[in-house]
């Protein structure tokens, strides 16, 4: 089963990579989104904060290409956003990870009002000490950049719905635009998020990068949703979705799956992806270190969310 896992995967990543190479359809890469990318290239070195929002099912293959000669490490603060949809023990070795390469990193559910919370007191902590750094008490720019559907718009909405400013100030702006399907998001918009100082949070659309060669990352981008299903092909997304659940451990509790109502199943699949010796080549070449290869040890878990009876979410929380 690890090598079906393996050759699906493939197959997935060589089409997302040929479709990148030939910028093959009308929304990757198009016009629209190298304006975009550029637009938000300008805007980077303004803001008084970098959120980069990454999912928290693959915190590296969601990264976000633009930022990656951007200068100041104080400025930028990993959001593992979606953590509900991952293990919860892996994100925290995930943020350990993060700390130890010296880069800030926060996990949060943009839909869980507590989740929120924190984030906001967070960031108006953060937003203070770089103001006092700048001897500065001006209203403070976040932007809010990453890949498409990693959450940007929910994260923007409910730090402006929860935020610390006045309900008629709430009413006044047009929220962010969120839907399932990436790249819905077409302009950068700003939301407040809290007075005294004045916060705002810029919410920016999705920009995917100019091309994913590594057959990997495209089939996590492709099952976490990224990319447009019809791209990889919603059959062979399930196959591989598929693929990946039956070589589990405790793949026999699919059998209960349909009378299990709205429990949730968690299902690692260390062993089986960690099998491949692609994958299991790159992880060496990439992580070296003894801790990193700690953090390799995450690996695959993936959950299935049973809510309504069915396959509502599938998650993998490791990456690489
Ligand atoms: N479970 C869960 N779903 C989330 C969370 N944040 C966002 N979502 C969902 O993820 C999907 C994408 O969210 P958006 O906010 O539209 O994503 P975006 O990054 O703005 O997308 P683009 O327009 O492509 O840039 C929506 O279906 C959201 O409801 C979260 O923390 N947990």
């Amino acid at each position: 089963m690890e090598t079906a896992t393996a050759v699906l995967a493939q197959r997935i990543g060589a089409v997302i990579r040929r479709a990148s190479k030939k910028r093959a359809s009308d929304w990757w890469y198009s016009p629209h989104m190298a304006a975009t990318s550029s637009a938000i290239a300008e805007r980077l070195p303004l803001a008084d904060l970098i959120l980069e929002v990454r999912d928290a099912r693959v915190p590296l293959s969601s990264k976000y290409e633009l930022l990656k000669n951007f200068p100041s490490p104080l400025r930028r603060i990993v959001v593992l956003n979606k953590m509900d949809l991952a293990n919860s023990s892996r994100t925290k070795e995930w943020m350990r990870y993060f700390e130890l390469t010296n880069c800030e990193s926060f996990a949060v559910n943009s839909h869980n009002r507590e989740s929120i919370k924190q984030f906001l007191n967070f960031l108006q902590a953060k937003v203070r000490e770089l103001k006092k750094m700048d001897n500065s008490c001006s209203t403070a720019a976040i932007m809010l950049v990453g890949i498409p559907n990693a959450g940007k718009s929910a994260l923007a909405n409910s730090l402006h719905n929860i935020g610390r400013i006045s309900a008629a100030e709430k009413g006044k702006l047009k929220h962010a635009v969120v839907s399932s399907q990436p790249c819905e998001t077409k302009d950068i918009s700003s939301l407040k998020i809290a007075s005294n100082p004045n916060v705002y949070v810029l919410d920016t659309p999705g920009v995917l990068p100019p091309d994913i060669s590594d057959f990997e990352t495209g089939s996590k981008l492709a099952l976490i949703g990224t990319l447009r299903d019809s791209l990889a092909g919603k059959k062979q997304l399930a196959q591989l979705f598929l693929s990946i659940l039956d070589s589990g451990r405790e793949y026999k509790q699919w059998e209960n799956l349909s009378t299990s109502g709205s429990g949730r199943l968690s299902v690692d699949f260390r062993e089986e992806y960690s099998g491949s010796s692609e994958i299991e080549t790159r992880r060496k070449r990439q992580y070296p270190s003894d801790h990193t290869q700690c953090v390799e040890d995450v690996t695959q878990t993936w959950k299935i969310n049973c809510e309504h009876g069915g396959l509502g979410d599938c998650q993998k929380e490791s990456d690489h």
